[in-house]
């Protein structure tokens, strides 16, 4: 039997199975050890697994698998992986690392990672909801009340949709609570489930509300915890954005396959 080495990272609950793949060992291609390691009664149990890699140009690269093999940008996860990436001692308390969308820069300050996400150059209205791209595509929808919505029924009216149904999306219930700050609620691509938190999701949240005023800075109280996105808008387009919130090792473990 092998064993492969693990740690468990969450961010405001969205959880991760977090490898130090630098020797290479894991077998990318093994997209059912990926859904094993993610299953909550017969696996681990996470939203999604992370691998960190050796990279020639920055500090390392980190890969992100759903549960369902596919790969996409991870906001949470992007956080988690600095965060142990420090704990592996490749980096220090700032980083360059490199995602599925390209080369990100993070800081780390106590249990908090701030990581700079991509510009924003364009969105699509649908009515009364917005589609962003924040590096992971996301459809939102503005709702009296969180609490009052199925974001699972709801979640997948939309992601099946014949619009989505080939690519996916993650579909994001807002309910504003002040001028900067709204509760939210996921249903994730690839996980095919509410999570407790998105990390793009919240990003894609705060960009929708700068849409509709003139903040720019936003709190997002998610299920699993809160998180802070900053922007700077300049017309229609979103600069300097920052994802902040923390992440945390659970515990670290070995598991057979
Ligand atoms: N499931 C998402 C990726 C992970 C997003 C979320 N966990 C985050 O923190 O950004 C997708 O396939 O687009």
């Amino acid at each position: 039997m092998a064993i492969i080495q693990f740690h468990k990272y969450q961010g405001t609950g969205n959880d991760f199975v977090m490898i130090d793949n630098c020797d290479n060992a894991f077998d990318k291609d093994d997209l059912d050890l990926v859904s094993k390691l993610c299953d909550r009664r017969f696996g681990i149990g996470a939203d999604g697994v992370i691998l960190i890699e050796p990279a020639e140009d920055v500090d390392f690269n980190m890969i992100y698998f759903n549960p369902d093999g596919s790969q996409s940008l991870c906001g949470n996860g992007s956080r988690c992986a600095v965060m142990f990436a420090k704990h592996l001692g490749l980096i220090q308390n700032e980083t360059t690392f490199r995602a599925i969308d390209g080369i990100h820069e993070a800081k780390i300050s106590g249990d908090q990672v701030s990581l700079l996400m991509h510009d924003v150059l364009d969105f699509e209205q649908i009515g009364d909801d917005f589609l962003i791209d924040t590096g992971s595509p996301h459809y939102l929808k503005y709702v009296t009340s969180t609490d009052d919505i199925d974001p699972l029924e709801e979640g997948r009216k939309v992601r099946y949709s014949e619009r989505f149904a080939a690519e996916g999306v993650n579909v994001n219930f807002l309910e504003q609570i002040n001028d900067g700050a709204l509760k939210i609620r996921t249903y994730e691509r690839g996980v095919e489930g509410e999570t407790y938190s998105c990390g793009t999701g919240c990003t894609a949240a705060a960009l929708s509300l700068g849409l509709k005023s003139s903040v720019n800075e936003v709190a997002l109280k998610a299920i699993g915890g809160d998180l802070r996105v900053s922007f700077t808008k300049d017309g229609e387009t979103f600069r300097n954005i920052y994802l902040i919130g923390p992440a945390k090792k659970v515990f670290a473990g070995e598991f057979g396959i």
